[in-house]
């Protein structure tokens, strides 16, 4: 499953940015903009994006925590870390972000060492979200925050048959004439296993989080897990 799963994002790699452009209507960056806030990242933190990808909430993290700052991007894809890399050098964040290629599930940092941390679309796509959230809560520092954004199954009717609709006719198609039916396709039934915000919350008490709140995004469609260790 975890090979499966990285295979499907080395593909969709060159085509990645720009169809979560087209398909959010340039939307997803306002949803990771949001992330950052409740990351509560700052200046000089050391921070952490996990599922990092082709680096979106990392190079935010950099210049938010600017040149007295440390930013790690971790992802498993190497095709979408070879994208992150370029984008960082192109961009030139300050401070430069350390790119490591690595799962998720066994982070290779020691215990209590990170300010913040991110991850945006990640959790849906882990084979074991307990183990996740375990891991976060390990590397990060009494008193540190975490956001988590991703897809939520909207508890309204209505608002779910639209998810789901525009999933099916819009996202599929749209993928399907690139070569990248499948690799799309399967953002759907991920989402249907997907905890809801309220599961999310229960999980990360479980893991040891002193606070977890689950905020909705458009309508429920999207969500962000904010959490703080003690
Ligand atoms: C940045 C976004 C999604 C990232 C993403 C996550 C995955 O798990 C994938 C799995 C497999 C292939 C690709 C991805 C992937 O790109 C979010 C934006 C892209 C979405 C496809 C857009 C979905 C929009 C919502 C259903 C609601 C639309 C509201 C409005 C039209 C803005
Ligand atoms: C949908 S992408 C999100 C990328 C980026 N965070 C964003 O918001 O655009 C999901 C990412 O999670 C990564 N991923 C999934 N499971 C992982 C794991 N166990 N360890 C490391 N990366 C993982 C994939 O390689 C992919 O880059």
């Amino acid at each position: 499953m975890t090979q499966e799963i990285r295979a499907i994002f080395d593909r969709i790699a060159p085509v990645y940015d720009q169809l979560n452009n087209w398909f959010s209507l340039g939307q997803h960056h306002i949803w990771k903009e949001m992330a950052i806030k409740w990351s509560a990242a700052k200046p000089g933190d050391t921070c952490l994006d996990l599922c990092c990808g082709s680096g979106d909430l990392a190079l935010r993290l950099a210049r938010r925590v600017g040149s007295k700052g440390i930013v790690y991007g971790v992802d498993f894809s190497p095709n979408l870390l070879a994208t992150a890399k370029e984008r960082s050098q192109r961009q030139y964040p300050q401070p430069a972000i350390s790119w490591i290629e690595a799962d998720v599930l066994n982070l290779p940092f020691e215990d209590n060492q990170f300010d913040a941390a991110t991850m945006g679309y990640g959790l849906r796509n882990v084979t074991d979200i307990r183990r996740s959230l375990q891991e976060l809560h390990r590397v990060l520092k009494s008193g540190a925050k975490a956001a988590i954004l991703d897809f939520h199954r909207p508890a309204n009717p209505q608002i779910r048959a639209f998810q789901q609709w525009y999933l099916d006719n819009i996202v599929v198609p749209m993928a399907e004439r690139m070569g990248l039916k499948e690799e799309y396709a399967y953002i759907s039934p991920s989402l249907d296993r997907f905890p809801t915000g309220k599961e999310q919350v229960k999980l990360a008490r479980e893991v040891g989080f002193a606070s977890a709140t689950h905020y909705p995004l458009v309508n429920d469609m999207m969500g962000v897990l904010v959490l703080s260790k003690l």
